[in-house]
């Protein structure tokens, strides 16, 4: 069950970060990996996408897309991973994360490599993620047959991960583009590997020797 009250009890428990997220969504992840590396306390709401729980009215008011995550902050509410992680960076002037929390920063200092991890950042959420999304699978399951999600699924991920591959290449530090963690990155290879079982090796290519 969702708690969409502002607040829980008490002041201080009202000005704690909220997180509306899924424990096996990879865009809820992106922002548990932003909210861990920041060293912010969060309160995590669980919506439960199975059951249906982005649907009820009390959460389409909070995103009316009907998705996790959104991140409250205060009377603040920012709908949609990117918006809570990147378009800060992307546009000088706007929020979020990076902006008003900056210590830690989540992108590369040098602009090749920046400009590299948006391009990987914009591949997982334009290019593969919302192509497997619950929505995107229940259809096809109905429409075409349960026995074509997967395939489905596999062609998506595997079609982005062999433009990845090729992106990143010579990029990768502790990360796939430096120090910064990978924040759209991980959490699609962890979907693709716990939801779908694929096979995500990585070919050693990727990594120059001692960084794997
Ligand atoms: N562009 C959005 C996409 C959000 C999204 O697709 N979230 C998925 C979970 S990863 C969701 O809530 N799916 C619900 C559904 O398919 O009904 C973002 O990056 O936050």
């Amino acid at each position: 069950m969702i708690d969409y009250e502002a607040s829980g009890g008490g002041v201080e428990e009202s000005k704690k970060l909220k997180l509306y997220s899924y424990w096996r969504s990879s865009c809820s992840c992106r922002v548990r990996i932003a909210l861990n590396l920041k060293g912010l306390d969060y309160e995590y709401k669980a919506v439960n996408l199975v059951k249906g729980e982005q649907f009820s009215p009390e959460y389409l008011k909070l995103n009316p897309i009907g998705y996790v995550p959104v991140l409250v902050d205060g009377d603040i509410v920012v709908a949609d991973s990117f918006a809570i992680l990147m378009a800060s960076i992307a546009c000088s002037s706007s929020l979020y994360l990076e902006e008003k929390y900056p210590q830690h920063p989540l992108l590369p200092q040098d602009l090749q490599k920046r400009a590299i991890n948006y391009q990987a950042a914009n591949i997982v959420s334009s290019s593969i993620q919302p192509f497997q999304n619950l929505a995107v699978l229940k259809y096809i399951g109905e429409k075409v047959g349960p026995d074509e999600r997967l395939p489905w699924v596999k062609y998506c991920i595997g079609n982005g991960f062999a433009a990845l591959e090729k992106l990143l290449k010579g990029y990768a530090g502790k990360y796939a583009t430096g120090d910064e963690a990978d924040l759209f990155l991980a959490p699609q290879i962890n979907v693709a590997i716990k939801m779908f079982k694929l096979d995500m090796v990585v070919p050693s290519s990727l990594f120059p020797p001692g960084k794997k």
